[in-house]
């Protein structure tokens, strides 16, 4: 069983400890995919995600077969600055939906043949109201990466980590203000749907928060707790458990990025096993991609949350995985290789 992170130093150690792909897997997946009845590079990016899945797998012919959609919820104090366009009822109303199938999640992880998994993390007791101190203490910001640290199946052969948090906009957007600077206004966008006024009051929002919590000596991790919510920590317990177990990991929209940033920012490399699954309407994702480095594999507009856009990019990896895996060799096929 892997065991669990003991302190948030220890956490920030087992993100630096963590295993890398395998590089026999990788070589051997790099030769297979020059062998396949295709002229070369004719399946685009699609031959660069087997080969990734193939180097976390440590398997160079790898099948997808039990892919895994984790879904938190959790609340935010900061609701009571007015950021949101609904209300912080939502959070608890919509994990009933996700309990019942109802919601968008459920659908498109049954298409893409995942089990999905909701995990509530403390609904009636939200997180501190950032701009009046931090949003979670160590302890409590430790409690929520545990729990997305166990969430993960060490089975699973695909992860997805989603959210629900009404409020959680506020806190993903002063998360990357935090981590990359610029202007609050570069990392404040709507969200559930905020007006021309509601924008400008949730801008003033997030530089008060970071103007508060943002100081020097104070990494990732830190950020996490003093700006993040608890279904932002265990969205990023269950992408550091997912290292360890070198399960490959779906990034979703602007929450889930922001989360994922915050690993990153405390040990390069720690999102080596991610890929980033599409890219949401949120106006500073783009913006937060492209400080990772990562280019989405879908952009469909949507800014739904839940674990959507990195559910649906289940089945792109599943294509690609079927694509590298299943397909005949020149040799086998008898087709001339040029
Ligand atoms: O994933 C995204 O990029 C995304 C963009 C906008 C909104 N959301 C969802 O909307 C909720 C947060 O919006 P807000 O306006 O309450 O901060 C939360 O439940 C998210 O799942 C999600
Ligand atoms: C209805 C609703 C569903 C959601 N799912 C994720 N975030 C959400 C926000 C709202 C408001």
């Amino acid at each position: 069983m892997l065991a669990d992170p003991q302190s948030l130093e220890d956490f920030r150690q087992l993100l630096k400890a963590a295993p890398g792909p395998d590089g026999v897997a990788l070589q051997g997946a790099r030769d297979r995919n020059g062998q396949l009845t295709k002229p070369p590079g004719a399946l685009g990016r699609l031959e660069d995600l087997a080969i990734w899945y193939a180097g976390w797998r440590g398997d160079p012919r790898p099948r997808i077969e039990a892919p895994q959609v984790i879904v938190f919820a959790g609340n935010h104090g900061v609701t009571a600055q007015g950021v949101s366009a609904f209300p912080a009822e939502v959070t608890v109303q919509m994990v009933a939906n996700f309990k019942a199938g109802g919601a968008a999640i459920n659908q498109l992880a049954r298409v893409a043949g995942a089990r999905m998994d909701v995990h509530a993390l403390e609904l009636d007791r939200p997180v501190a109201d950032f701009t009046q101190g931090p949003a979670m203490s160590e302890a409590e910001a430790l409690g929520a990466i545990r729990v997305g640290w166990q969430a993960v199946d060490p089975k699973a052969d695909l992860l997805v980590v989603g959210e629900m948090g009404i409020g959680n906009t506020t806190s993903a957007a002063a998360i990357a203000h935090a981590l990359y600077g610029g202007e609050a206004s570069d990392w404040v966008g709507r969200g559930t749907g905020v007006d021309d006024a509601g924008l400008v009051n949730k801008t003033r929002v997030v530089a008060e928060g970071v103007a508060r919590h943002a100081r020097d000596g104070v990494d990732g991790i830190g950020i996490l707790a003093r700006l993040g919510g608890r279904e932002i920590a265990a969205m990023a317990g269950a992408i550091a458990a997912a290292r360890m177990l070198r399960i490959p990991v779906i990034l979703d929209g602007f929450i889930c990025t922001a989360a994922a940033a915050c690993l990153e920012a405390t040990h390069a490399g720690a999102l080596d096993h991610t890929v980033a699954g599409h890219l949401s309407a949120e106006g500073a994702h783009v913006r937060l991609l492209e400080k990772l480095g990562k280019a989405p594999l879908l952009s469909l507009g949507l800014r739904l949350g839940e674990g959507s856009g990195a559910a649906l990019a289940i089945n792109v990896v599943k294509a690609a995985t079927a694509c590298h895996s299943g397909m005949a060799t020149f040799a086998e096929a008898g087709v001339a290789d040029g």
